[in-house]
């Protein structure tokens, strides 16, 4: 008997559109309404961008499939990754799957390790509390901006280790916030215009050339890659380095630190200018993705003194009257269901995409080839059928009795063979920089009109400015733990480190760690095969990629709508 050919179920179209324009104009006034609100059309929905269809879905169960089950007939691709594929080149998030995805996945992934990350803990609290330290009490303060501060120094002290110079480092931290907004103007523009010699083109174009240098000087401060090593030109279609023939550093010895260090020396190391697009690519993904999360966490802390109260609580048992180390983080559950939670009401991701391969069937519905697949973290994470009253910022919806419920449609990192590499780092980077932040003020205060979400690259604040201080011991109430563990108003460096905190140098103008002995690190929320791996339902190293083989695997299933929520949705 023959099988009966399958009737594709029809595909919505989208209300709103617009003659040739189609839906571009929703997209780029109000993203995150317009995304949220193509729910109630169906599983898949037909978006038009210009002349062009592009296919949303909606339903996580069918988004598991893009990425995981079915992630052979979609390829990573779409206008957004052909724009940043100028900017990054061949970097991970942005590199064709195959091989080369592969193979360079794999030489990454074991740096993003927990085990590995739990190398740079000491090195992150002392980068964050030395700059922390930098703030004065009561001046007004950009949250957006400091938070990206604090995330793309803690994210150097990884990649390059400690002793990056601190004009180096001052020079990655200027340079990084003007290139995201060039970034984002090229993803914005047709591509003929991002090609044109206008001012504001050669301008990206040489800030990029000299990101690629910076990062070139601080793989040579380490001693392990030869400056006589020419650039590679990606226009030379003789350049051996497209046949992956020339390792950069043949001679390495292993690098002082820093997760940047494994590439330098793997078995067959990248070359120079691989080298380059990898670190690029990691730096713009672990800079804004962290920051906004952070600036979010730190919105939600000031307007929930019930949520503050607990986090301090909890920060108090934890680390008594003693500056925050590496293995206090594992007796924090509570600060990570509140970064959870930020990381599920803000995405920070809203638009992912893929190219359909070749036509393809999901949820009934038919996807012609090369056709754009679109889906959001964002729209998936307020789904009231998943996170009853997703407007509602609610960390104990991670509590471990909760948790499995929502956890099958949080989609934040992604899943499958490009689920995020930096989620354990990211994890950790959060957990510190709260804590830290925490513990040096106990007075955390608005001073901005409330901040609305802004889908850029990630969704991140309008708007966010904050005070910190010390809470007037008189007007503090009898709830508030005991504040004997926070570092003393104005201390010194020297100050911390006589408490424990820092215990290694410093350059004194920019707050940028020497080198030394950093505290030993047992394993803890970092877990690996530094001893006593600890089972954290909520923060699952791995699900959905291993690296070592190439298999994929979801990891976690997926829910069942369960019915709740009250269906409002405002897009924040
Ligand atoms: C809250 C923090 C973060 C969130 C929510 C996040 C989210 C994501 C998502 C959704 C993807 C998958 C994109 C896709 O399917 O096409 C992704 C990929 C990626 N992320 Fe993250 N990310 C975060 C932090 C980081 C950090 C800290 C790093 C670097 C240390 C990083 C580096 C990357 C890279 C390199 C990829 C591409 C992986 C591949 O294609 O193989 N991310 N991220």
């Amino acid at each position: 008997m023959t099988t009966p050919p399958v009737i594709p179920v029809p595909t919505p179209t989208a209300p709103g559109a617009l003659p040739l324009l189609g839906h571009a104009h929703r997209l780029a006034r109000d993203p995150l309404p317009f995304i949220t609100s193509l729910r109630r059309h169906g599983g898949v929905v037909r978006i038009r961008i210009g002349p062009t269809d592009a296919y949303v879905v909606t339903d996580p169960e069918l988004t598991r499939r893009v990425l995981v089950t079915d992630a052979g007939h979609y390829a990573k691709g779409g206008r957004i990754i052909d724009a940043l594929r100028v900017f990054f080149g061949d970097g991970l998030a942005t590199v064709a799957d195959g091989d080369t995805h592969l193979r360079n996945r794999r030489l990454v992934q074991p740096m993003f390790n927990k085990a590995h990350v739990a190398t740079r803990g000491s090195a992150m609290i002392d980068q964050v509390r030395a700059m922390v330290e930098g703030w004065r009490e009561n001046e007004k303060r950009d949250v957006f901006a400091d938070m990206n501060d604090l995330t793309l120094a803690a994210f150097l002290v990884a990649l390059f280790g400690t002793d990056l110079p601190g004009h180096l480092r001052a020079e990655f931290t200027a340079l990084m916030p003007v290139i995201m907004k060039g970034a984002i103007r090229q993803t914005v523009l047709p591509s003929w215009a991002t090609r044109l010699p206008l001012p504001a083109n050669r301008a990206h174009a040489e800030r990029v050339a000299r990101l690629r240098e910076l990062v070139d000087r601080a793989i040579d401060h380490h001693g392990t890659s030869p400056s006589s090593a020419p650039p590679d030109d990606p226009d030379d279609p003789d350049d051996p380095d497209d046949a992956d023939t020339g390792p950069t550093c043949p001679h390495a010895p292993p690098a002082q630190g820093g997760l940047f260090a494994a590439l330098l020396t793997a078995d067959r190391p990248l070359t120079r200018r691989h080298l380059q697009d990898e670190a690029i690519t990691l730096l713009t993904g672990a800079i804004e993705t962290t920051g906004t999360t952070l600036a979010w966490t730190l919105y939600e802390i000031s307007r929930h003194p019930d949520v503050e109260r607990r986090l301090r609580t909890e920060l108090a048992d934890a680390c008594g009257d003693r500056p925050l180390r590496p293995t206090d983080l594992e007796n924090l559950p509570y600060a990570r269901q509140v970064l959870q939670e930020a990381i599920r009401k803000y995405g920070p991701a809203w638009m992912v995409t893929r190219t359909a391969t070749r036509d393809v069937e999901l949820g009934g519905h038919r996807i012609p080839e090369g056709a754009d697949v679109i889906w959001s973290p964002y729209l998936h994470q307020h789904d009231p059928a998943h996170f009853p009253a997703p407007d509602v910022f609610d960390p104990d919806r991670w509590a471990p009795h909760r948790a499995p419920a929502a956890r099958g449609s949080f989609l934040a990192f992604g899943d499958g063979r490009r689920k995020c590499i930096g989620e354990n780092f990211a994890r950790t980077e959060l957990q510190i920089v709260l804590a830290v932040i925490l513990q040096r003020w106990s007075r955390i205060e608005l001073v901005s009109r409330a901040p609305r979400p802004q889908a850029v690259v990630t969704v991140r604040p309008d708007t966010m400015s904050m005070r910190y201080g010390h809470r007037d011991t008189a007007t503090a109430s009898v709830d508030d733990p005991p504040r004997s563990w926070a570092v003393p108003r104005g201390a010194s460096p020297q100050a911390v480190r006589e408490r424990g905190g820092l215990g290694r140098g410093r350059e004194p103008s920019t707050g940028a760690v020497s080198g030394g002995g950093a505290p030993a690190c047992r394993a803890g929320v970092f877990g690996g095969d530094q001893g006593g791996e600890q089972t954290q339902p909520l923060f699952r190293e791995g699900t959905g990629f291993r690296g070592a083989d190439g298999h994929v695997e979801s990891g976690s299933g997926v829910v069942q709508p369960e019915r709740g929520g009250d269906g409002f949705e405002d897009g924040r």
